[in-house]
């Protein structure tokens, strides 16, 4: 099986979190995700974070060194092993360049999206204990 190295941004601004629908053109197409993907060489979780959303979405963030938590998923392509770590907003707004759609959710509100399947663990943990 194909083995999948992907970091996840739980972004937070006042009380609220950034989700990202996937589009029909990507892989798990109109699922929501933390923003993010796949790491690249020899990059930290940090650095492909601030890559990754900076390439995606234009904005600036700073990851957390301590990971959240970290889910590892079998989809039919391959096994996703997704890191998922709490950033600040540094600056921007999200101008999207991948993605269908973005929103900042409050975290009550989370399970009204349909997640990809290996982010529903961290969603869950984020509705335990706030971010
Ligand atoms: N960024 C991100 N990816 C996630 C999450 N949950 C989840 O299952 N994934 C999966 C979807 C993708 O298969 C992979 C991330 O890869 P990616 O976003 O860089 O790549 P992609 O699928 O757009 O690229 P491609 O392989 O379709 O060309 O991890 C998540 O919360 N964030």
């Amino acid at each position: 099986m194909k083995e999948i190295y992907v970091v996840g941004a739980i972004i937070k601004s006042q009380s609220k979190v950034l989700c990202a629908q996937r589009s029909d053109k990507m892989s798990l197409p109109g699922l929501w995700e933390f923003p993010g993907g796949k790491i690249e060489g020899e990059e930290t979780h940090q650095e492909a974070l601030k890559r990754e959303i900076n390439e995606e979405l234009k904005m600036d963030i700073r990851a957390s060194d301590q990971l959240f938590k970290k889910v590892t998923y079998d989809y039919d392509f391959g096994r996703v092993h997704l890191s998922a770590y709490r950033c600040e907003l540094i600056k921007g707004t999200p101008i999207l360049t991948e993605h269908q759609t973005v929103k900042w959710l409050e975290i009550d509100d989370l399970d009204k999206l349909s997640w990809a399947p290996a982010d529903i663990p961290i969603v869950d943990k984020l509705k335990k204990e706030g971010i």
